[in-house]
């Protein structure tokens, strides 16, 4: 399943309506609202009954949000009953100012949907025409861009736009989304933004460093910051304008709010600290960790590490692979958070991990703690 999200009028639309010619995308399934200015081509709408759905009642992620369900239920029905030509994968488009986030959680926690699809990646539209003004009115796109797994720059084909404003754009963008890659509309293809999944589906194997791209952090930042890290290895972005105390408008501070880092670490964790980790940073920290993508070592099969990939609270259940994909062993975790500092990350992930760091708590006294916040509330 990939989300394909983006501002009003961004281009998702005529994007998709490109794409879909590609005969490498024939066995795709189309989600799409029609509130936009632009419907799919008749060519695909007509079908309505066949392999092509259109949704007519609105926004995806909020009025529609129990059809969403039963489509999907519908059509995987359909599917086991033979009424319905097999697909191999499922592009929702959602509206202009949609969060990605409640379309996914719709089908994360769906306990039979969750079984029958994964998350390929999220694809986000950004007009370079109004796109710094669109992000500098709305915290939605600021947030649509950061938590992308491609980015793709339409309307570059439009006169006038001052190559300054464009590089800065570009340069804004990868601050917020250092992980995603950013693709020119003319450039874009099946090829290019369908290849964001864990899986390689030629190979079946999962092609993790393509997927996490952590690399992306280390390239952009200098390895040798004190201010960031420890050991060299962790690095994280964060917008100039964060820490120069004055932002050039005051709306970019939703971008400062936001960070993209990766953590690394040599440690494994207990099968037990991994659950307790991952379910204290779903119930306290949920809303603000807008994606984190990450492989583990387990102290139990350290030779079989386990894939974790969250939306916000969501999580995919954890898997765990045959081996390690490469040579690499370290445990990396690709974080995109807003409102954390990625140093409180990075000592949670210690506690769980047994390393002592000075001021920080242990596992025992963060899961002990009476007054850390519980979902059913602090009387219980
Ligand atoms: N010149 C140019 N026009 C574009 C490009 N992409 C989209 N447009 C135009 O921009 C307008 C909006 O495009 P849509 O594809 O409807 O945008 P959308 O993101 O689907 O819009 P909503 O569904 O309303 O959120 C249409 O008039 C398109 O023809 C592009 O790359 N270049």
């Amino acid at each position: 399943m990939t989300v394909l999200t983006g501002f009003l009028g961004a281009g998702k639309t005529t994007l998709l309506n490109r794409l879909l010619r590609d005969p490498a995308l024939a066995d795709t399934l189309v989600i799409i609202n029609e509130f936009g200015e632009i419907g799919l081509d008749h060519l695909f709408v007509e079908k309505a009954d066949g392999d092509m759905l259109v949704m007519a009642s609105g926004c995806l992620c909020c009025t529609i949000r129990g059809d969403l369900v039963s489509t999907l239920e519908d059509i995987l029905k359909r599917l086991d009953n033979g009424r319905m030509k097999p697909f191999a994968r499922i592009v929702i488009e959602t509206t202009g100012l949609a969060d990605p986030a409640p379309v996914l959680h719709t089908i994360m926690y769906h306990p039979y949907l969750v079984l029958r699809f994964r998350l390929q990646g999220i694809i986000t539209v950004v007009d370079t025409i109004n796109g710094m003004a669109t992000l500098d009115a709305h915290p939605e796109a600021v947030k649509q861009a950061a938590v992308a797994d491609r980015i793709v720059l339409t309307k570059t084909d439009m006169a006038p736009q001052a190559p300054q404003d464009l590089t800065a754009l570009r340069q804004r963008l990868q601050q917020l989304a250092p992980f995603a890659r950013l693709i020119d509309v003319s450039e874009a293809s099946a090829a290019n933004l369908f290849d964001t999944g864990l899986w390689n589906p030629e190979t079946r194997h999962a092609d993790v460093r393509k997927w996490l791209n952590a690399e992306a952090a280390a390239e952009e930042t200098a390895p040798d910051d004190p201010g960031h890290g420890h050991r060299g290895h962790d690095h994280e972005h964060v917008p100039d304008h964060a820490h120069a105390g004055h932002a050039p408008h005051d709306v970019n501070r939703h971008d400062a709010r936001i960070r993209a880092f990766c953590l690394r670490s040599d440690r494994a964790l207990t099968p037990g600290a991994f659950d307790t980790f991952v379910e204290m940073l779903r119930q306290i920290h949920g809303p603000n960790l807008l994606r984190v993508k990450g492989i583990l070592s387990l102290s139990d099969n350290p030779d079989r590490p386990v894939v974790i990939h969250g939306v916000q609270h969501v999580f995919h259940p954890a898997q765990r692979l045959d081996a390690w994909p490469d040579a690499d062993h370290t445990t990396r975790i690709v974080f995109i958070v807003r409102d954390i500092e990625p140093e409180h990350l990075r000592g949670l992930f210690a506690a769980f991990s047994g390393e002592s760091r000075i001021g920080q708590a242990d596992a025992a006294a963060i899961t002990q703690n009476p007054l850390n916040p519980k979902p059913e509330g602090l009387l219980r």
